[in-house]
């Protein structure tokens, strides 16, 4: 079969691009901000239009795709990755830098058949960044190919990660218990762009050699997995173990000597899975 998802890659990029006007649009707004599962987890009516223009869109031209959306779950949808061919949608990755016109907000669209991921589309639409990438095809940016770093020293290492949306206090000792032990490695430094998409689409242009998190969710790293992946980059658990999508915890790393080192200052917790039944 020479490239059968070629059509819905083609659709999911187009499909991000006018997404990323309508958020680019909307940052010249007010933005009128909701809660969900805490003070610290934002929503906005950018968000739910966006995903609803995606889902509507896929839907008229391939109505027997199934989906995984963000606002949708949040909304009550199940969150089942079946072997069906599936849109894996974060409407707006960012959406606290969106709220604050802090300058990384992207539209993540990934897209897996039995379970693989086929293709990632993120758009990091202020940059107007167009990442993308297809199964054994190599991953591109505005059509350049990406590479991560050859580095292989995690004393001159670069590592992006985040402070997360879970803040109980134990948690968060973990959360910076980890980035303590990883900046006394020495590293060179840790970074955080604000959104998952953006900062494993940075490991796969090398300018930071490894991104981890805890708290993250499919919708977040579905669509870069594969952007990381055929830029040459490796995935896993934080624990250095397989990468489970459902998880909520992802590594990726140029290489993974690198992934495995920073996996060992990880002090590694689990959140409720994306895909456990909804509470009684
Ligand atoms: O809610 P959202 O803005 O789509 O996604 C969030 C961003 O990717 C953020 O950087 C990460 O720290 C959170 O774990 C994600 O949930
Ligand atoms: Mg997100
Ligand atoms: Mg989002």
């Amino acid at each position: 079969m020479a490239d059968l998802w070629q059509n819905a890659m083609d659709h999911a990029v187009a499909l991000a691009r006018t997404a990323g006007a309508v958020v680019r649009e909307a940052l010249q707004d007010e933005r009128k901000v909701m809660m969900k599962s805490s003070s610290v987890d934002l929503v906005t009516q950018t968000d739910q239009k966006v995903e609803q223009l995606i889902i509507q869109s896929v839907k008229d031209k391939f109505p027997t795709h199934r989906f995984i959306g963000e606002e949708s779950v949040a909304a009550g949808e199940a969150c089942v990755l079946t072997d069906s061919p599936t849109w894996i949608i974060d409407p707006i990755d960012g959406t606290t830098n969106f709220v604050h016109g802090y300058p990384f907000v992207a539209i993540s669209i990934g897209f897996a058949v039995n379970k693989q991921l086929e293709f990632g589309v993120v758009y990091s639409c202020v940059e107007d960044k167009m990442f993308t990438a297809r199964r054994g095809k190599g991953a591109f940016c505005n059509g350049r190919p990406l590479q991560v770093s050859d580095q292989k020293e995690i004393s001159q290492s670069i590592v992006a990660t985040e402070f997360g949306s879970i803040r109980d206090p134990e948690t968060v000792d973990k959360v910076l218990s980890s980035m303590r032990k990883i900046l006394c490695i020495p590293v060179h430094g840790i970074r955080g762009a604000g959104t998952a998409a953006v900062n494993m689409c940075h490991v796969a242009c090398g300018c930071v050699d490894a991104y981890y998190e805890i708290g993250i969710h499919v919708w977040d790293v579905a669509a870069a997995a594969v952007i990381v992946s055929e830029a040459g980059g490796v995935l896993m658990d934080v624990t250095g173990g397989q990468l489970d999508l459902m998880s909520r915890r992802v590594l990726a790393a140029s290489s993974r000597s690198i992934g495995e080192r920073i996996s060992r200052e990880i002090e590694a917790f689990a959140p409720v899975r994306d895909d456990a039944p909804p509470p009684q």
